[in-house]
Parts: C-alpha cells; structure tokens; sequence
C-alpha cells in the first residue's frame, strides 16, 4: 500500500501561519490534505503530527537563543512535502537536494528559482532525477496564474517577447496610499505590519523583491536571465542599506524626503508613481516611473499587481493580469494550490 505524504513546514511567520490556518480550515471542510508532520523555524522543530495549530503556537512561542538551527528532514522519506515559507538563502540552497531525493518541495521562498541560475537549473535537473514536484505558484504574485500562464503559452508554442508590469504587492500598496504629505516611512511600517514586505522591507524597496520575480517568470519562460542582467534602481538611501536590523525603524525616516520630492514632481505632471519592473528584447529592469494616470500599469489598486504578457498570440494587445500580489491569505492559499495538485498526482 502506498504510503501516504506528510508535510513538514519550514517557517512559522506571516506566511506559515498563514498556511497552517488554512490547511486545518480546508481539512474541516473534507477537503484531502496530506498532513503535518513537523513545523519548523529559526528557533527549533516542533512535532505537529496530532496537533499542528499547537505546534504553531510553540513554534511561535519558543524562545529565540540566536543560534540558526539546521533543518533535521532525517525523518522525512520519498513523497513527503517540504513547503517553504521563509526568506532564507539556506532553506533555498536546499530545494534541489531534497528533489533530487524524492522529496516535494512548495515554495513561497523565491530564492530557489529567484537567484542564481545554477541553482534553477539544478532545481529543474533534480525534479527529472527525483521525480519530484516543485510547486513555486506562490513565488511571483501571491499566486496569481502568471507563472501558470507563462508554462502554458510554452507549452503551446508560444514564445514570450515581454513581460511588464508592477510586480510588487508592498510598493503597490505604498504608492496607493502615499498621498506626497503624510511621511513614506509610516506607510512602509504599516505595509509590514499588514504582512505585504519581506521580513526586511529593503528588499522591497530596493527593487531586489522584482529582480527575483523577473528571474523567474524569465527562466519559466525558457530565458536563461542572470541577475545583473537586470538594472536595477533602488529606491533605497545608502543610510538605510547600511543600517543594522536594529536601526532599521528609526532609519526608514531616510526614505521621506526623496520620495517626497518624487511624489510631487510626478504630481505636478498629473501622473502616478508605480514601481515597474520589465523584460524583453529590449532588456530588463525595475525602476520607479512615473505614469500618466490613465497608463494601463495604473490600474488596480491596493496590493494589486497588474501585468502585460506579450507572446506570438498575444503580440498586439497582450494579455493582462491583475489581482492581490502580496498577503498572508493569498500566499497561503497558492501554497495550498500547488500541495493539493501534487497530492493529487501521487
Ligand atoms: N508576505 C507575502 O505577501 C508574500 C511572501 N512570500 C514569501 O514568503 C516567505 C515568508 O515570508 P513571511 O512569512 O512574510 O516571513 P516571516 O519573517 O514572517 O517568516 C519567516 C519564517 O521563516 C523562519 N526561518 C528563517 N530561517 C529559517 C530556517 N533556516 N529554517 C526554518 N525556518 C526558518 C523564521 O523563523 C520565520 O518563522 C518569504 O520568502 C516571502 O518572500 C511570497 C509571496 C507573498
Ligand atoms: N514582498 C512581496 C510579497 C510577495 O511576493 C511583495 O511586496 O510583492
């Protein structure tokens, strides 16, 4: 009899939670979920296999002795499921291993398929060798079917000229919001607070959060893209990049007067500040620009992303996407997507 796949969640924050909340709703429902087997984060691993919201609590709740902790997968075997809902390097470098053992992985962490294209390739390498799923619909608009929709025109034929749009749910939501008077760095910490930014909110507003998603939608459509090949302008003062974790509260004050001054150059000229990332045979890029406001990346609003795809079929007009990119509900939910459609396959 085969046996039956069992979770373990790496990262018990904003996301994870997140994920557990909504794993235990859906299994109320009678939806087949596989289950927990462990949860853990940077504090230790906690035994979730009777009962995982507790083990989300003490998950949450262990006390943090600063030491990095080592994932112990030891216990898990082929057909399990890691989901990765942290930002770490480490966790990531991982992915193709685990793979590469018959292990799944779920990812919202983009930097498996986000950062370099070694790592990518072996990703892709090691799901051929381990016969493995990797479900990463979570990495590149919360979910929205962007990825799928690339994979798809792909596999139908389709070559992809361009991919443009706003691809950061945090900066949406700011330049939604920020009104050029009220101070930039109050919007920031209200857009973590409400679960939009990356742990550090930097790599938001670096465009560093964009550089990843641009590296992934290129590499699922087939372009080898490398990180520098990306230009990147930074909305970042060097202030701010230099200041340690524990200064980063006070240092994203830096950030007021520049964008003040943005706001209201672009206000001037009746237009809208929209973060804009981009690929194509013209290049690829994040930068900030200001848009005329019937601009179709205008649209939408709140933590939307709206996007242009363009492809042989979709060379004139292109297909447009627009939905929430960030938040814990969102994110969780594609998550839960992309575990439910390997479990089916199993
Ligand atoms: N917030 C959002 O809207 C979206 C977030 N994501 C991605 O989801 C991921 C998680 O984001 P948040 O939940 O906001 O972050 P968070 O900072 O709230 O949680 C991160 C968790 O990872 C844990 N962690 C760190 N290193 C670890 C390690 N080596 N082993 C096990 N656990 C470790 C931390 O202890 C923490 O529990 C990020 O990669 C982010 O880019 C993706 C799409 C949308
Ligand atoms: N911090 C990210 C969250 C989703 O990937 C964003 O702002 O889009």
């Amino acid at each position: 009899m085969p046996r039956q796949p069992r979770i373990a969640l790496l990262g018990t924050g904003v996301v994870g939670s997140a994920f557990v909340a909504r794993h235990q709703r859906l299994a109320q429902r009678g939806v087949a979920l596989p289950a927990f087997e462990l949860l853990a984060n940077s504090r230790g691993h906690f035994d979730a296999a009777a009962a995982p919201e507790q083990a989300l609590r003490a998950a949450c709740d262990a006390p943090r002795d600063g030491e990095p902790h080592d994932i112990d997968i030891a216990r898990l075997r082929r057909g399990d499921i890691v989901v990765d809902a942290t930002a770490s390097d480490a966790v990531a470098a991982r992915h193709a291993d685990w793979l590469a053992h018959g292990i799944h992985v779920v990812t919202a962490n983009k930097l498996g398929n986000g950062a370099d294209l070694m790592r990518a390739q072996a990703i892709a390498r090691a799901q051929r060798e381990g016969r493995a799923h990797y479900g990463d619909s979570a990495t590149v608009g919360a979910g929205l079917p962007l990825l799928r929709s690339i994979r798809e025109l792909v596999a139908g034929g389709d070559a992809i000229h361009a991919v443009e749009g706003v691809l950061s749910g945090s900066l949406a939501w700011l330049f939604d919001r920020y009104d050029g008077m009220r101070p930039f760095s109050g919007f920031v910490r209200e857009a973590r607070a409400a679960g939009y930014t990356e742990p550090d909110p930097r790599i938001d507003l670096s465009g560093e959060d964009v550089r990843r998603k641009l590296l992934i939608l290129a590499r699922a459509a087939g372009i080898a893209l490398e990180a520098h090949e990306i230009q990147v302008d930074s909305l970042v003062p060097a202030a701010l990049a230099a200041a340690k974790e524990n200064d980063l509260d006070a240092a994203l004050l830096t950030l007021d007067a520049p964008l003040r001054e943005r706001y209201q150059e672009a206000y001037r000229d009746g237009a809208k500040l929209r973060l804009v990332g981009r690929f194509g045979a013209a290049g690829a890029s994040v930068g900030l620009r200001a848009l005329p406001a019937d601009h179709p990346l205008c649209g939408g609003s709140g933590a939307d992303n709206r996007i242009a795809i363009r492809s042989d079929r979709y060379a004139e007009q292109p297909l447009i996407i627009q939905g929430p990119g960030a938040g814990a509900e969102v994110t969780a939910a594609a998550l839960l997507d992309d575990l439910i459609r390997i479990a089916v396959q199993l």
